[in-house]
């Protein structure tokens, strides 16, 4: 936890928890893993931002990155925040590029091919769709290809990186208040990770022994993510010429130039379907136990019914199993090892711990869009780690 400044507010665990996606996405997306403190926030030569550093800011850019970001004029007629959003792109594309680069390269030559990561599961498919479009004397000039183009390939690891970093690390900026305004909840998740593992650490314990005993961890995310989902809606616009939509006893003709917009978070505080408690972050409610074997699982209802957390059909996130594994490991670490209070912030005038907890529902409940859903005044609140 950064505690440099002596306090650790909403903000500070916002950066810390994207300092930690961002490490979870090079291990994991890219097979490169970097020292925590520093690895990913160093700048090497003839770069202007780290990797953390560029992924951050083209990410809370978007939008001027969209706009400025094919613009081509002189250097002198540029100004600072253009010339910083071509060096953010430039960068970044490089730090891709290397990596592509070097994936390619143990693939080709059998060393060190074939690890989990996602760059390399989609480089090694991309390079088989080569081999195979060669081999069945698929003309390269001709028809579309089976494999993606350069272009095509960055594109979609910008997309996993873009689409993986603030999601995961949104979900679990709520899911500390909300650990810390709930002590039940947390003595709940802690009889699970004691049961699950005693006194070792969860840091070097078997993924595939282990995760699918943590239920409670995973509850406490679908709860998160049911209440503070990353994304409160999706849009869509019909295929080809028009669809129709039952919508209830009426069919509606929805034309080519119209979306429609699926509310997510309306659908998921419906009473109809989570009860009179509908706004109330209630973990359990996702938990059910087998009243033979006394094993507890998670109990979903149907893909696209009740809740649309990771959307659903075909175009689910396809980060779905990668974002519960981050958060259920990051959830397990903690707390096995502390627990989390409302932090009293004296020099924001909180006297005791009654008033850090009204400050940190405030600040929750003050929450707004913004790529993501965050927090609009994340440094007037704080979660502390104390110790179990
Ligand atoms: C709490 C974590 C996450 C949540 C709640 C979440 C949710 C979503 C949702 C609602 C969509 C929209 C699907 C649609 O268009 O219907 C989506 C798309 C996507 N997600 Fe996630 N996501 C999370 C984490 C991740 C992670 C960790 C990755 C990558 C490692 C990822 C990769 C993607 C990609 C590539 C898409 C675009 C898919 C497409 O356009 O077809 N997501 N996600």
């Amino acid at each position: 936890m950064n505690t440099t400044k002596g306090i650790a507010s909403m903000a500070d665990w916002r950066t810390d928890l994207h300092l930690l996606a961002i490490h979870v996405l090079s291990a994991a997306g890219f097979g490169h893993s970097h020292d925590f403190s520093r690895g990913l926030q160093e700048v090497p030569q003839g770069k202007t931002k780290s990797f953390s550093g560029a992924l951050n800011f083209l990410l809370m850019n978007i939008l001027p990155v969209l706009i400025f970001g094919n613009m081509k004029l002189p250097e002198f007629l540029t100004w600072a925040k253009c010339r910083e959003i071509h060096g953010a792109i430039k960068d970044f594309g490089e730090y891709m590029a290397e990596s592509v680069a070097y994936t390619r390269a143990t693939t080709q030559s059998g060393g060190g091919g074939r690890q989990a990561d996602i760059a390399s599961a989609l480089i090694e498919a991309d390079e088989a769709a080569k081999r195979e479009d060669k081999l069945s004397g698929k003309s390269f000039g001709k028809g579309k290809p089976n494999f993606l183009s350069d272009e095509e390939l960055y594109g979609n690891l910008y997309a996993f990186n873009i689409a993986g970093f603030d999601t995961t690390a949104g979900s679990l900026s709520y899911a500390m208040p909300l650990l810390a305004l709930n002590e039940d909840v947390q003595k709940w998740v802690v009889e699970e990770l004691d049961a699950v593992f005693g006194t070792n650490s969860p840091v070097q314990s078997d993924y595939e022994t282990n995760f699918p005993k943590l239920t409670r961890c995973l509850a406490v995310m679908h709860e998160t993510i049911r209440l503070w989902g990353p994304l409160p809606e999706i849009a869509r616009v019909p295929a080809g010429e028009g669809q129709s939509l039952r919508v209830g006893d009426k069919e509606l003709f929805i034309t080519k130039d119209m979306q429609v917009s699926t509310n997510f978070y309306g659908i998921h505080a419906d009473p109809r379907w989570w009860g009179p408690a509908s706004l109330e972050w209630k973990p359990e409610r996702w938990v059910t136990k087998d009243s033979d074997t006394r094993l507890e699982s998670i109990n979903c209802p149907a893909d696209g019914a009740t809740f649309l957390g990771w959307s659903a059909g075909p175009r689910i996130c396809p980060g779905k199993k990668f974002s519960q594994v981050e958060f259920v490991a990051t959830i397990a670490t903690l707390l096995h090892k502390f627990r989390l209070k409302p932090l009293v912030m004296q020099e924001l005038g909180m006297m005791d711990e009654g008033d850090a907890r009204e400050a940190l529902k405030k600040t929750v409940a003050a929450s707004q869009f913004m790529l993501t859903t965050k927090m609009i005044a994340p440094e007037n609140a704080g979660v502390v780690l104390v110790p179990r």
